[in-house]
């Protein structure tokens, strides 16, 4: 028997929205403004490379890849036992944060940490892209996910206002209406939304996400047939401008990609740089602060199944590596 003074129960966070939304931003965000607290961290990401346990910032000592799936629909099991090593660990965390994958149902996911008594479901942050959403509750084949994501939240984030009108944020907000009842709500921009800044919001719409999920037919909800994901890792650098491109006009399907990938400068020379798609704005950002191992390189896209280009994205990828690179 163990002789451990027993914690109090540890506060979890869980993070979810659809892809692109801005989670690792959030995520990020209160990485940053941790004031001193220590923060495991448990990512999941739909595709076959967990991109996104490297593009987390700082904290990759105390963060926790979860890999194989979705993990709401297949890796249950693998959450389970990832939250009782944190909760076995000699290091006391402060708090846990969970950033759900974009496809899965974060409050399937609330529910295996509502399980535990040993942690304390704080809240569970949903992120809608302002930019996108209602476009993607057009689609029949996403609209379900969408909802889903959005009646698990306590709080629904609207991130991405830099980019939307006045008028697409109030029909947003009709439409969140819609799905999940008066459920509190924050604009923002970069997702700079406060961790903590929302405990009294799980007491006020407890009631109606509880409600919500007992009607949760996750049986008839595989997210692995709903979403397909294409992954690569590039051994060698690619050319940045051919990258810019590329990405500037990726092929129909691509609904998320992302990555990290060494670039070949004019001269020769290579730097690592952080590739993003989401909501059809690419971006490659030159990774300043750290350098990734040389196995770290990889980029994944997600789309519906059968509507991902894969030839297209294969074909594509044979044409940015750039022979002037020299190789370190
Ligand atoms: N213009 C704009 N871009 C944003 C904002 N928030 C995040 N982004 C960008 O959107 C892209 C996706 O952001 P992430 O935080 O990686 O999104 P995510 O929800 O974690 O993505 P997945 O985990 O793949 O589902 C990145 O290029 C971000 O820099 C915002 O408020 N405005």
């Amino acid at each position: 028997m163990s002789d451990r003074i027993p914690r109090s129960p540890l506060p979890l966070t869980v993070i979810g929205g659809f892809l692109g939304a801005g989670k690792t931003t959030m995520l990020n965000h209160w990485l940053r403004n941790a004031g001193g607290q220590r923060l495991a961290v448990l990512v999941n990401d739909f595709g076959a490379l967990n991109m996104d346990a490297e593009l987390i910032e700082g904290g990759a000592g105390d963060t926790i890849a979860l890999t194989n799936g979705c993990v709401c629909c297949q890796i249950g099991d693998d959450l389970s036992l990832a939250l009782i090593r944190l909760l076995e660990s000699e290091t006391e965390f402060d708090g846990v944060v969970i950033e759900a994958s974009g496809v899965s149902d974060p409050g399937r996911i609330a529910a295996i940490a509502r399980a535990d008594t040993c942690l304390h479901l704080e809240c569970v942050f949903v992120l809608v892209d302002a930019s996108m959403a209602l476009e993607q509750t057009r689609d029949p084949l996403l609209v379900d996910t969408l909802a889903r994501q959005l009646r698990a939240a306590d709080l629904v984030v609207v991130n991405k206002c830099d980019l939307v009108t006045g008028e697409t944020r109030r029909a947003l907000q009709r439409w969140i209406e819609s799905v999940a009842g008066p459920v509190s709500r924050l604009e923002t921009t970069r997702a700079a939304v406060p961790r903590l800044g929302s405990l009294a919001t799980r007491t006020a719409h407890a009631g109606w996400a509880h409600g919500a999920f007992k009607g949760h037919g996750h049986a008839t909800e595989d997210h692995g047939k709903v979403f397909e994901t294409w992954a690569c890792r590039p051994r060698e650098a690619l050319d940045p401008s051919a990258l810019r491109v590329w990405l500037r006009d990726l092929p129909a399907g691509v609904l998320r990609m992302k990555g990290l990938v060494r670039c070949a400068g004019p001269d020769g020379d290579v730097e690592w740089a952080e590739l993003q798609f989401a909501g059809r704005r690419g971006t490659l950002r030159l990774l300043l602060s750290h350098v990734p191992r040389s196995e770290e390189a990889g980029i994944v896209a997600i789309g519906l199944r059968g509507q991902l280009p894969r030839p297209a994205l294969d074909a594509a990828l044979e044409k940015l590596f750039c022979p002037k690179a020299r190789q370190s």
